[in-house]
């Protein structure tokens, strides 16, 4: 287990900055997920800490030792990328050992992390195979096992479920979360799928435009979106947003409706007038058309999927999820009011986007 420090990273490729002043603290043992869309640095970020890319400014600590000038194979890491990257002459069991083979570890020594590793993943009956032999699942928990029996204290994964299907991925993602339960290694994992991050991360660093919006539990970066941007990155559907004007902390108004405010939590007394309401489609209820103190709405359409419903309806100019039971889906009146939970809701300032 091992603490990871991550202070001030710059980089920037022909003068397009990709990392912008990067900073995040990981504690030995825990499982970080670094989220974000394509293109947000996500990938960069990994390889700097790997050493594979230098950064232009900054610095990363291992254990509070400053390792940004040592070489990839001098940080004591191991990686996991996207393409399995197996050598496809040697058998998975040769996969697996030959790295220890040329860093000269005893024979009995190999054979022992070897079988540990293979029976950890359960790929022992694959052992005498040649990576074309397996499946992509297959191979992908072979790549994982060769950077398993490196035994490094810290193991980084770069997309590494991109490749597999939809039923292989939640598997897999499972297997990696025990697996991590076992090790208790340090765990930095890329991914801009959200599942995974909201299903494996202790803690997720969201990432937009080379720099962290939030790093924070995944319930509270869904709870509690720190900018516009994560609120409607996290989650599907997209939380709904509305636009309008705080009077103080008591009052939100939007269209000539006035909502209460006061159920929110505000940080601070906001100062700017026009804010952005956030509210997930758990958090409406739709309740009949004219009930007091109600807001109406008009029922665009509705989706059933499976276990429950979304319906979609025109709101004060807008278009809102409301997340339904499948009977009331069904039952759905045109005509309807809604009612906010606001001790649920998210205000975000207009001006800066952030929470409020
Ligand atoms: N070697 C390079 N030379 C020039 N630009 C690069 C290089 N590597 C990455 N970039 C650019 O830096 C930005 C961030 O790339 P990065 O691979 O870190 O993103 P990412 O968030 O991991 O995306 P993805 O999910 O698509 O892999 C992109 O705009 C990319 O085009």
């Amino acid at each position: 287990m091992s603490r990871v420090s991550i202070r001030q990273i710059r980089k920037s490729f022909a003068g397009l900055t990709v990392l912008d002043c990067v900073d995040m603290e990981i504690a030995p043992g825990e499982f970080v997920v670094i989220l974000g869309s394509s293109g947000c640095g996500k990938s960069t970020l990994l390889n700097v800490i790997a050493g594979l890319d230098d950064c232009d400014s900054g610095q990363i600590l291992i254990d509070n030792v400053d390792v940004s000038g040592l070489e990839p194979s001098q940080r004591g890491l191991a990686m996991v990328f996207q393409s399995y990257a197996l050598f496809p002459a040697m058998t998975v069991r040769r996969n697996l050992s030959f790295g220890m083979e040329i860093a000269g570890t005893p024979k009995t020594a190999i054979a022992e992390k070897v079988a540990w590793a293979a029976r950890l993943l359960q790929i022992e009956a694959l052992l005498d195979r040649k990576p074309s032999q397996l499946s992509g699942g297959q191979r992908q928990r072979v790549a994982i096992g060769r950077a398993l029996v490196r035994s490094s204290s810290i193991c980084l994964f770069d997309e590494p479920l991109s490749n597999l299907d939809a039923k292989l991925r939640a598997e897999t993602r499972v297997e990696l979360k025990l697996l991590h339960e076992t090790l208790q290694s340090t765990m930095i994992y890329v991914t801009h799928d959200q599942i995974e991050a909201m299903t494996m991360a202790d803690r997720v660093a969201v990432m937009h435009k080379g720099g962290v919006e939030q790093f924070a539990e995944p319930q509270t970066v869904y709870e509690k979106p720190a900018s516009l941007f994560v609120a409607g990155f996290i989650g599907s559907p997209s939380m709904n947003f509305l636009r309008g004007h705080l009077e103080g902390t008591r009052r939100f108004k939007a269209h000539e409706v006035c909502l209460d405010a006061s159920p929110y939590g505000f940080a601070t007394e906001p100062t700017a007038a026009e804010a952005i309401l956030g509210i997930r489609c758990e958090d409406v209820d739709v309740v009949e058309h004219g009930t007091p103190d109600s807001i109406p709405a008009t029922l665009a359409f509705t989706e059933l999927l499976g276990a429950d419903a979304l319906g979609w309806f025109d709101c004060l100019g807008q278009r809102f999820s409301v997340k339904l039971t499948v009977d009331a889906a069904r039952a759905m009146q045109k005509d309807v009011g809604f009612r906010f939970n606001m001790s649920k809701a998210s205000f975000f300032s207009a001006a800066t986007e952030r929470r409020l």
